[in-house]
């Protein structure tokens, strides 16, 4: 019966997989409603069988009386905001004066949502918490665990922690204050802070009805992935089970990089989810190392922050 279990278990999460991560649902809902259920029934009959990983387990948390304090063994730094297309050559020729003409950025989008720092070992969700201050942040384990899109257990047994966005889609956020205001309730202002607000929740069962959705963009040691740049990296967290933005672009040169801010800032009040910039990678690891950090950010990235 423990195989059974661990069989319907891994049926479970590679169909939420397949669901939340690659947008590519391969079973009807109720598919999934009825082994889902079927679990739940073997775990309340034999709860010696229940594992961590268990999709059954994403809303179990009990009520917390506060955050408990975590501190970020790698810090979470912050990035360089730039305004204009001539902040962007500036960043570009200060790059490409230290490490030649030979280098390729990634643009990725920045999504307006809340920094999160997810740890996993041998493959098991074991911690998430808010970016804090940089250094110290809030553990909020069992908040993250009821977001659907962040993997219980990875494709892979791997020991690494990963960072990115926690975020509010457009229409849960529409849905929710549409609810709150039948409710007599105050409504959030944004996205960005109906999730934050969701995530400071100290009851998870509140958390998790708040349909939270996760993009992943980086990883604090890739060593374990065996990849040499952001690009590939991003593919790799993506094969591994994290939710990762598809609108990543490779870009030669200035002009491919204010193409992709001019598309983004075209199609921003169609994406559905909210966006605030564009954020320019330096794509080599090698030459992210070369260029290193300042005190509070990397040299080898930019932030560009759309006109409000
Ligand atoms: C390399 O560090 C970062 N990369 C990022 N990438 C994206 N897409 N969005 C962010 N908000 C972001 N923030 C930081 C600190």
């Amino acid at each position: 019966l423990a195989d059974q279990a661990a069989r319907m278990r891994q049926e479970l999460n590679k169909y939420a997989y397949e669901y939340y991560v690659k947008d590519n649902p391969t079973v009807e809902d109720y598919v999934y409603d009825k082994l889902y259920h079927d679990l739940v029934a073997i775990e309340e009959k034999y709860p010696e069988l229940i594992t961590s990983d268990s999709p059954t387990q994403r809303v179990g948390g009990q009520v917390l009386q506060g955050f408990e304090k975590v501190v970020h063994d790698v810090p979470l730094y912050s990035l360089n905001d730039v305004f204009t297309k001539e902040e962007i050559v500036a960043f570009i020729n200060r790059v490409k004066k230290e490490l030649g003409e030979n280098v390729t950025f990634v643009c990725e989008l920045k999504i307006d949502g809340l920094s999160i720092t997810l740890r996993y070992e041998d493959g098991l969700f074991v911690r998430g918490a808010t970016r804090g201050d940089g250094t110290v942040g809030e553990n909020i384990t069992e908040n993250l665990k009821t977001v659907r899109s962040i993997p219980l257990r990875l494709q892979e047994p791997l020991t690494i922690e990963v960072r990115g966005e926690c975020f509010m889609p457009k229409k849960s956020f529409v849905t929710l204050n549409e609810k709150r205001d039948e409710a007599g309730q105050a409504i959030f202002a944004n996205p960005r802070n109906a999730a934050a607000g969701s995530l400071r929740q100290l009851d998870p069962k509140v958390t998790a009805t708040r349909n939270l959705d996760t993009f992943l963009y980086t990883v604090v040691d890739f060593g374990p992935l065996h990849v040499a740049n952001q690009f590939t990296a991003l593919n790799q967290l993506e094969n591994v089970g994290f939710h990762v933005n598809h609108e990543r672009r490779l870009c030669k040169n200035v002009e491919e990089i204010w193409e992709y801010i001019e598309e983004f800032q075209e199609r921003r009040t169609t994406l559905p989810y909210e966006i605030d910039g564009v954020v320019i990678k330096v794509n080599d690891f090698h030459q992210q190392e070369e260029l290193g950090f300042t005190v509070k950010a990397p040299r080898w990235a930019a932030a560009y922050k759309f006109p409000p």
